[in-house]
């Protein structure tokens, strides 16, 4: 089989698809992908990790309001859609299926157009303006939350899950927390800002430090890449807590999620699907600056099902944070409580939904 994967801009977009790509690898070794993303975006380093063949193409997203940037997208979007009309004449696959962010328009649109089975996955509750308009021109739309499924075309629909939801699922714990330099069998808060990390929970975060260095739990905090040289001064000058480790980005999340108790972070789609299928309960402080709010939306999903507790990032202090914390990890009841609500949520066979909705448009293509 050849597939073209596009998806991108964050992890968020990125993540599924790298899983759906090992899912079919696995059951078809034989199969070659294509994966084409940005340079920008920060799929251009987390697939080229991965030895996938990557091919960038270059795409802005629309301004909601009129501006003439809108006149360069569209520009840059009959650009994309022309290149990825050669790509797909040159490589011949067998389907396309777009994840989500603005690259995965330009080539699921020229998929279409060429004829080529094509299927968007759409991993939040509200749908983004990439996949509104891809719905449109593809045989399938796969979803996650019953919600998205009023904005999409009825019978083109299917609740799938997230694949990376499958992709954590019974993976081992192998000492990876004492490898960066915490302890094991301590309960122990992942706090992240999502893929590309988030100022304000840096800044909510270093005003904890000295509080949580005295906690009887400990902390991995990943900053994102780009703050991760101004945290780590801010924290030099607090003095460095035993118990709490900063990271930039961690690339073997699947592994490390194994030996995590609590996570504290945004609400995107992907790192939802992630908790859920581990049944973790998680500390949500939704992104405000997202397309129509949709990060609330998502973390509702989770609290109205008590897996989650939800800060709004209005009111985010490290008060707050720190209450938060104590809250879960101080209350063994109530972390067990959350954990079977969460897991309730899960969908760890999203990777299998998705793969065969794909091999059965490939199949009815070849009939
Ligand atoms: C600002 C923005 O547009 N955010 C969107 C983006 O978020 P974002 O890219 O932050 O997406 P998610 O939080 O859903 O997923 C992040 C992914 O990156 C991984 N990860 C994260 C940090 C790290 O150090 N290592 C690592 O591997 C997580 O395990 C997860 O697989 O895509 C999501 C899924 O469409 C949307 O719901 C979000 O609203």
């Amino acid at each position: 089989m050849k597939i073209i994967v596009s998806g991108g801009g964050t992890g968020g977009h990125v993540y599924p698809a790298l899983a759906l790509i090992r899912t079919i690898k696995k059951k078809h070794p034989d199969t070659t992908f294509l994966y084409i993303g940005t340079e920008k975006g920060l799929e251009a380093n987390i697939i080229r990790r991965e030895n996938i063949p990557f091919e960038a193409v270059e795409i802005t997203g629309f301004k909601r309001s009129f501006s003439f940037e809108n006149i360069k997208t569209l520009v840059r979007f009959f650009k994309g859609v022309k290149r990825s009309k050669q790509i797909i004449k040159d490589f011949k696959p067998d389907a396309v299926i777009g994840t989500g962010g603005y690259v995965s328009a330009p080539v699921v649109y020229a998929a279409a157009k060429k004829k080529v089975p094509a299927v968007i996955h759409e991993q939040n509750s509200v749908p983004g303006l990439t996949n509104k308009f891809l719905s449109r021109y593809v045989q399938k739309v796969a979803i996650c939350f019953e919600s998205a499924k009023e904005f999409f075309p009825a019978p083109k629909v299917m609740l799938t899950g997230n694949p990376r939801a499958s992709e954590v699922v019974g993976k081992d714990g192998r000492g990876e927390l004492a490898k960066l330099g915490l302890k094991e069998n301590v309960p122990t808060a992942l706090i992240t800002g999502g893929s590309r990390g988030a100022r304000p929970i840096n800044e909510a975060v270093i005003k904890s430090l000295t509080q949580l260095a005295n906690k009887p739990y400990q902390i991995l905090y990943i900053t994102g890449e780009v703050h991760f040289e101004t945290v780590k001064r801010e924290v030099e000058l607090i003095g460095d807590s035993p118990n709490v480790a900063v990271v930039p980005f961690i690339h073997n999340m699947e592994e490390v999620l194994t030996e995590i108790d609590v996570v504290v972070g945004r609400a995107g789609a992907t790192s939802l699907a992630e908790v859920t299928a581990l049944g973790l309960p998680s500390i949500l402080i939704p992104s405000p600056y997202v397309t129509n709010n949709h990060q609330e939306k998502n973390a509702s999903v989770l609290t109205s099902a008590g897996a989650a507790t939800m800060l709004l990032e209005k009111d985010l202090s490290s008060q707050k944070l720190i209450s938060a914390l104590d809250d879960i990890l101080l209350d063994d009841k109530k972390r067990k409580n959350m954990s079977e609500a969460s897991k309730k949520l899960g969908m760890p066979d999203a990777s299998d939904r998705l793969y065969n909705i794909l091999l059965d448009l490939i199949q009815s293509g070849r009939n």
